[in-house]
């Protein structure tokens, strides 16, 4: 994947598909759109019924005709249709605006790294059917990298690991370009996933999706020394009842902690994978935490804990990515550092 400072810098958008979450950046704007990838559609139109926040509200609450779709997954476009029809609903008049004032030429997209042609074809793809002429392929980790305003140009070690909801991609960069990098099919899907199973095998409780979240929550207060049990309410396997269960906050804690050791595993393939002289730097520097899983709870710990070296968690780390790529096209980027990542 290759790109130029050149042709970043004339790009009017850029856009981050991600699995839970699009964002969509205006050059010399800022961010316009931060909602999540999600669409409903009327089964017997085809219409779009909502998309975004209030399509995301109603999953798991439709009645038969409404279906709740999600166009990216595993942080691939799955449905490039529905992907440029959820797309122009996002962006609506906001881009119509900017679009007067300066027409849209090409646009700029974060892919998952090592993204297979197919996946990049369909980001493409995506963009073009909503009216970019031309489109830039930027890879995450590089954005990211940048967003979190990571000194990669230096001749020096900085490591990454970009925690999202269905992936999480880690690199080391120096000099400018990715020495080493791994991606992993773990992310905050997989660790809400782990706690609706955890329930379900433990207690015979099955979660609603949306109880996860002050699970977690309540995960982070128990860290802060409060409840180290709590009640959750769900449905009974067996009998379909409503039914509340007490839960060791702990025990939930464990459950969580599963998937993540894939995260752990990735980055020590990463390490075992670059020269010792950029692992000492590391020692030192150690690793910043972006994408916005990077805010789970006791995950920063876990990380701290098992790799022995310092971790930073990004001060925006859900949008990291997307303001990497925006701080390239606004040219707030030294072209030193983006031509050596460019190549
Ligand atoms: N405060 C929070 N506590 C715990 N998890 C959170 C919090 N905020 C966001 N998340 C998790 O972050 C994930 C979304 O992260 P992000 O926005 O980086 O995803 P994405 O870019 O759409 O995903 P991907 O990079 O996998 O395509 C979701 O799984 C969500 O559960």
């Amino acid at each position: 994947m290759t790109i130029s400072l050149e042709a970043l810098r004339r790009c009017s958008i850029a856009v981050d598909l991600g699995a839970a979450r699009t964002r969509v950046y205006l050059r010399r704007t800022g961010l316009i759109v931060d909602e999540p990838t999600v669409a409903a559609v009327n089964t017997h139109t085809g219409g779009l019924i909502a998309v975004g926040t209030l399509a995301e509200r109603m999953t798991g609450r439709t009645p038969e005709h409404i279906r709740v779709v999600r166009p990216v997954s595993g942080g691939t476009v799955v449905d490039i249709d529905m992907a440029q029809r959820m797309l122009r609903l996002l962006l609506g008049n906001k881009l119509r605006r900017a679009w007067r004032r300066r027409p849209l030429v090409s646009a700029a997209v974060c892919v998952q790294h090592d993204a297979d042609p197919l996946a990049q074809r369909a980001a493409v793809e995506t963009l073009t059917g909503i009216g970019a002429k031309r489109v830039e392929l930027v890879d995450t980790l590089i954005a990211a990298a940048v967003g979190c305003g990571l000194p990669v140009e230096r001749p020096e070690a900085t490591m990454i690991v970009v925690c999202g909801a269905a992936t999480t991609q880690v690199a080391v960069l120096s000099l400018g370009s990715i020495v080493a990098a791994e991606r992993v099919p773990v992310g905050g899907e997989t660790v809400d996933h782990a706690v609706v199973q955890y329930l379900r095998n433990e207690h015979a409780l099955m979660l609603p999706s949306q109880a996860v979240r002050p699970l977690q929550l309540l995960l982070k207060n128990s860290e802060d020394g409060a409840a180290p049990s709590t009640e959750v309410h769900g449905r009974d396997v067996a009998t379909g009842l409503a039914r509340t269960v007490r839960i060791d906050v702990g025990s939930v804690r464990s459950a969580i902690r599963t998937p993540l050791t894939g995260v752990l595993d990735a980055i020590g393939t990463v390490l075992r994978r670059c020269p010792p002289d950029l692992v000492a730097d590391l020692a030192d520097r150690g690793i910043m935490l972006a994408g916005g899983s990077a805010v789970l709870p006791g995950f920063d710990t876990m990380l701290r804990e098992a790799t022995g070296m310092p971790l930073n968690i990004a001060d925006h780390p859900d949008v990291c990515a997307v303001e990497g790529l925006g701080a390239m096209l606004d040219g707030k980027v030294q072209p030193l550092l983006l031509d050596a990542m460019v190549s």
